[in-house]
């Protein structure tokens, strides 16, 4: 069963031996010990976003296993900050951030606006009650993560609540909206400044969403279709797995998701459908961990040229 970046203790881990398929035979799972898996249809009504963020991002969670994402997302922000000019780098959308914020804070300094976006609309409610902080999740563990990673020492409260601040301001400029990667139109775009993103950031959002190969190709195909001739997509993919953990309400009940059994072959090969250039790739993998993250940038839009009778492509 995947543990997404490392997921939390092997104490709470289970086996594939523990998990149990839902069927129509089953008994209600909820009031069983067994475990049920849920897929792409029951997020709605079954993923909880207290239980994912307790699970993974608290400060009791967080010295249990190393968040991969955090130490990777500093390193290609500060890679697109020396390969990026500023004008170049004014937007940047996550898609599928769940209840987290994480991505803001990696990119807080990069960019003008951040868009957080998701399919359940609790995890939209967390989000937002961050952002007006009437109920906000206690970040400063995981922004001290990421402010170490970025180089230099730990940072002290006042630090911490800077930061967030900046995070704060950040994503008021862009916003927290709905999204659907199986819809041709992913988020309401009338309702938002930007159409097209400079960076798009999407964190183990496909594989949970998807069933089949071809939902997920669509899925990418529709998702990178936000992101401007020339952006720069991080996607990071849970590998050969089918299963993860989206939180464990009791000792002895995990929630647990399916995911899409992916192989990076396939997931290069989906990028380069959708238009990527495969030369400007970075890769990071933990690959007995199964994660893959992967920095690349999308084609720039195609110049043509007009000679009498036809138009030429100059790139
Ligand atoms: C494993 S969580 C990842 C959350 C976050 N990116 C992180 O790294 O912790 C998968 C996320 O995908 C979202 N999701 C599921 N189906 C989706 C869909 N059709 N469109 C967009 N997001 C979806 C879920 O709501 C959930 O927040």
């Amino acid at each position: 069963m995947a543990t997404l970046s490392s997921f939390p203790s092997t104490e709470t881990e289970y086996s594939e031996d523990d998990v149990m398929e839902v069927s129509e035979a089953s008994e209600d799972p909820e009031s069983s010990s067994e475990v049920a898996v849920y897929g792409p249809g029951d997020y709605k009504e079954k993923f909880n976003p207290t239980d994912y963020l307790n699970f993974y991002y608290s400060n009791a969670a967080m010295p249990q296993g190393a968040r991969v994402s955090l130490f990777v997302l500093p390193i290609f922000a500060h890679i697109m900050e020396e390969t990026m000019a500023p004008e170049e780098r004014f937007s940047m959308i996550d898609v599928g951030s769940g209840p987290t914020i994480y991505s803001a804070v990696c990119f807080r300094t990069l960019v003008r606006r951040i868009y957080l976006t998701d399919y359940v609309e609790s995890n939209l409610t967390v989000l937002e009650e961050w952002l007006n902080k009437s109920k906000p999740f206690d970040w400063s563990t995981v922004i001290s993560v990421v402010k170490r990673n970025e180089g230099g020492r730990p940072p002290n409260v006042w630090e911490v609540a800077k930061i967030e601040a900046l995070c704060r301001q950040k994503v008021a400029k862009g916003g927290i909206f709905h999204a659907d990667v199986h819809q041709p139109k992913v988020c309401p775009f009338e309702q938002m400044a930007n159409r097209e993103y400079d960076i798009m950031v999407s964190i183990f959002c496909l594989e949970a969403a998807c069933s089949t190969f071809d939902e997920y190709r669509q899925a990418m195909k529709n998702m990178t279709n936000m992101l401007r001739p020339g952006g720069r997509l991080i996607l990071g993919s849970v590998t050969e797995d089918s299963c993860y953990v989206a939180g464990m309400p009791s000792k002895e009940r995990a929630v647990v998701f399916s995911l899409l059994h992916l192989t990076e072959q396939e997931i290069v090969d989906t990028l380069e459908e959708c238009d990527f250039d495969l030369s400007t790739m970075r890769k990071y993998a933990l690959n007995h961990e199964g994660v893959l993250y992967l920095m690349v940038s999308k084609r720039p839009r195609a110049k043509l040229a007009y000679t009498p009778g036809r138009f030429i492509r100059l790139s």
